[in-house]
């Protein structure tokens, strides 16, 4: 069994930059922001609320004075539905601190506390700190966007009764889906890292250290022989990696490979991008509303397959922004984990989502899959993770020592390496 594997605050793992350095930065990202618009908290909102927002932003300040000083993790004192969960995760722990706990427990701790400043003043429940970097973030791919949209619809009309048109497409939009996941604002510490127009992607191709694509497209013939073909999709950021996720479920629906897709997305703002209803509802409004008549009619297409008795649906849960691996959702998340069991495919994206589903223990690096997975396996799965942590699983021999030799000691931060894993 893996003993204390965990990763801690040491100065090998990334762990310790990424409490050290980066949290402390996006706190202070967030708080300056919220600094930046007072006057138009003010004008749109009053003195009071604008008055309610100086008051969070001290706190948000002596947050980042605890984390940087390596102060106990205190129990939450918002009202919050998941509170009494994370709390009694936290009197699990001895004497729990910033430095000296396992990062996955820290990191979703410091996000989770960030929404307990807000969430101290009711007044500010409209609020998300992460929201203008999400937006931006959005604009900014606007054009790699654009032409997703477009090789999107090109692909549905390319796979109409042609199996192997078919398959091609969805190893394209798989790939894109991947990639998309390297434009994350938690890991550039809120610099937008968008693309321009998206890179060919087979270009991308000597990066991908793991492609189980076959045991996907099997996997969703198998499971039309069986009958309706059911995917979800659990979400990881807003932005072209949402853009992305949507153009995959498109092409899935119309080229009649799924019947539904349910997508799952976070109850709360965290790891700056990930996906929250407000992100959701605002990217499909800034579609359906933008100049451009391909995205505009795409948008609505979604719109429609989200309404009553479509083929799609959203939903979060409290378990997604929980410190809880993956094989801790049957006991803390036992209706979620059935919900997961009705799929034939659930597609987890990002590093978080694939830190969680393998423990974010220190495996060595060829590791079966499915043995990392330590018992997790509500449905058949597949993880689309661009690697931005020092944790991976499922490679062969040699291919560690090759990325570690062709891109140097920090090859597993900045994404630049993807895996595309499937377990049944
Ligand atoms: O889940 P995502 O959005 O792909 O990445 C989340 C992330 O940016 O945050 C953690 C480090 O701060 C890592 O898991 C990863 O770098
Ligand atoms: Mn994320």
């Amino acid at each position: 069994m893996l003993i204390n594997l965990h990763f801690f605050c040491n100065l090998r793992d990334f762990a310790y930059p990424t409490m050290k350095e980066r949290v402390p930065i996006i706190i202070t990202k967030a708080l300056d922001t919220l600094n930046r618009k007072n006057k138009i908290f003010i004008k749109d909102h009053g003195q009071e609320v604008a008055d309610l927002v100086i008051a969070l932003v001290g706190r948000l300040s002596k947050l980042c004075y605890e984390v940087k000083t390596n102060k106990p993790l205190t129990p939450l004192t918002d009202k919050a539905e998941d509170n009494e969960c994370w709390n009694r995760i936290l009197s699990e722990e001895e004497n729990p601190c910033w430095f000296n706990s396992a990062w996955l427990l820290t990191e979703c701790y410091a996000y989770r506390r960030i929404m307990e400043a807000v969430m101290l003043s009711p007044q500010l429940g409209f609020l998300d700190p992460f929201g203008e970097q999400k937006r931006e973030a959005l604009i900014g791919a606007m054009n790699a966007i654009k032409a997703l949209v477009r090789n999107t619809q090109a692909a549905v009309k390319a796979s109409i009764d042609d199996s192997k048109s078919k398959r091609h497409h969805l190893n394209q939009l798989m790939r894109v889906c991947l990639w998309g996941n390297r434009c994350d604002l938690s890991i550039s510490a809120g610099q937008s890292n968008t693309y321009g127009e998206m890179p060919e992607i087979e270009t991308l191709d000597s990066y991908l250290l793991t492609d189980n694509i076959d045991q996907v497209w099997n996997q969703f013939n198998v499971a039309r022989l069986e009958g309706k073909v059911v995917l979800h999709v659990v979400l990881d950021n807003a932005g072209f990696e949402l853009l992305s996720d949507f153009c995959l479920a498109d092409f899935l629906t119309s080229s009649g490979l799924v019947d539904r897709i349910h997508f799952h997305g976070k109850p709360l703002p965290w790891f700056v991008s990930d996906v929250t209803p407000m992100d959701w509802d605002w990217t499909l409004d800034q579609l359906t509303n933008c100049e451009d008549t391909v995205m505009q009619s795409m948008a609505s297409v979604w719109k429609q397959r989200l309404g009553d008795g479509g083929p799609w649906s959203f939903s979060v849960h409290d378990f997604w922004c929980s410190p809880c691996d993956f094989s801790r959702m049957k006991r803390y998340a036992p209706d979620l984990h059935s919900i997961l069991e009705e799929a034939s495919l659930v597609i987890f994206k990002g590093d978080l989502n694939y830190r969680k589903l393998i423990g974010d223990l220190k495996w060595p690096f060829c590791t079966p899959f499915k043995e990392a997975l330590r018992g997790f396996q509500p449905a058949p799965l597949c993880a689309l993770r661009t690697i931005k942590c020092d944790t991976v699983v499922g490679l062969s021999e040699g291919q560690a020592e090759k990325a570690l030799e062709t891109t140097g000691e920090d090859w597993m931060i900045p994404g630049t390496y993807g895996v595309i894993q499937f377990s049944s």
